[in-house]
């Protein structure tokens, strides 16, 4: 068995045990556990991704609450071990929560917390800056610069795409999709086409008063569109952006027939889960398509691309950093903490996930409510009349 062997305590004689399997950004969420009578331990071994027998050992025989990460397996194994220990509740510090298997945690009675909202305009900001570096040909700009190979301006010289008046696809238009769609729309002037299984009513009237508003101003109005599948948007759209879940729905959404339909100069980027896109089919789809570009955020086997990929010119890559703001890895770090502390305490579930901001508020004490559940009504949480 791999045994952590780095940990840091806080309040050593606190009434629950609440392990969180790394350290994370800012001092509130510790102060928060601390000023509710629980001991905090900090996993702070040098190793990036936890095995489940590492995170066994930190359990250990007692631990309340575990606040852990997307690397994590968390399944059966890990549930059963939480359980055995005691524990009545895990938050992962992230909104997606696919390494998590819900029906185990189901099982064994645990809560399972995840940080929705505050890293919405974060990662939707960081989905804009992959477009428009992948529009303007950025990156590939930069490396000339720095190798030295520039020696005056030249007509042809990095030519990329204009974003206003061309078609902005999203493909799942949730939270983060929408405030991406929100961004190139304003900030771009792109039209909008986009498809999700439910209807984005708050963007279709932003876009359509933003369209009225332009027009009022003797300029082009934006349009937007629902699409009625994702081939639509994938075939009328310029730049495209994946926002969805992953799940069993969308995995390898985007493959060698999707790439095929989309546009030889369309520009894809990634900033949901790596599996959503098949890497090699893209690979290849990038080899056989100069003028096709994508901006990455996550991949399909992180930490590793696929072979190929770091090759390739026309590929933008970045480490999963979409919702890497100070502010944003604080908030997600103190809605992972008062999720587990909430249940640790038998406090009521928050009404409405998507309204986060009375937990973020620096100077008043967080409600006494756990911020995000998402198994809330498998359990059958009572839910909070704040
Ligand atoms: N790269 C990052 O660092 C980063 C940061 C935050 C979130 N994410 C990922 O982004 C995802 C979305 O986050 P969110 O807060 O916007 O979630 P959300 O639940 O608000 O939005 C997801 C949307 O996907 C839609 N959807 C589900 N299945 C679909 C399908 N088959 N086709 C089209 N649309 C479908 C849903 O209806 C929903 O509107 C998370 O689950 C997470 O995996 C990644
Ligand atoms: O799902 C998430 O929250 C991200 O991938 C990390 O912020």
């Amino acid at each position: 068995m791999a045994k952590p062997v780095s940990i840091e305590v806080w309040n050593p004689n606190g009434k629950y045990r609440v392990v969180s399997t790394k350290p994370m950004p800012g001092a509130r969420w510790i102060n928060l556990l601390i000023e509710q009578d629980c001991r905090v331990e900090i996993c702070t071994q040098k190793k990036t991704i936890l095995s489940v027998d590492d995170i066994i050992a930190l359990i250990g025989d007692h631990c309340d609450g575990v606040i852990g990460q997307l690397t994590e397996d968390w399944g059966e194994t890990l549930f059963s071990a939480l359980s055995r220990a005691g524990g009545k509740a895990f938050s992962n510090m992230a909104v997606g929560y696919n390494n998590v298997d819900v029906n185990a945690a189901n099982k064994y009675g645990v809560a399972v917390g995840n940080t929705p909202g505050v890293l919405t305009e974060t990662t939707a900001e960081l989905a804009a800056s992959l477009s428009v570096a992948a529009a303007r040909r950025i990156v590939e700009a930069d490396e000339f610069m720095r190798a030295g190979l520039y020696d005056g301006w030249l007509p042809h010289l990095f030519v990329g795409n204009l974003l206003k008046g061309q078609t902005v696809g999203v493909i799942g238009a949730g939270r983060i999709g929408s405030a991406y769609a929100r961004m190139m729309v304003e900030g771009f002037k792109m039209n909008l086409i986009y498809y999700d299984l439910y209807q984005a009513t708050r963007l279709e009237k932003f876009v359509t008063a933003y369209g009225a508003f332009l027009k009022a101003n003797g300029e082009q109005p934006v349009t937007w569109k629902r699409a009625s599948s994702m081939d639509e948007v994938l075939r009328e759209a310029d730049v495209i952006s994946l926002h969805p879940v992953l799940d069993k729905t969308t995995y390898h959404l985007i493959n060698k027939e999707s790439l095929a339909t989309m546009k030889k100069e369309a520009i894809l980027v990634n900033c949901s889960r790596g599996p959503v896109v098949d890497e090699v089919a893209l690979v290849a789809h990038l080899k056989e398509n100069p003028m096709f570009r994508v901006g990455l955020d996550v991949f399909e086997d992180e930490p590793f691309m696929k072979p190929g990929l770091s090759d390739m010119k026309n590929a933008i890559v970045v480490p999963h950093i979409a919702s890497a703001s100070k502010w944003t890895r604080e908030g997600m770090a103190t809605l992972a903490a008062l999720n587990v502390l909430g249940k640790i305490k038998g406090y009521p579930i928050w009404s409405d996930p998507n309204r986060v901001e009375p937990f973020l508020n620096e100077n008043a004490p967080p409600p006494a409510a756990c911020p995000s559940i998402v198994n809330a009504k498998a359990l059958g949480l009572p839910v909070s009349k704040l």
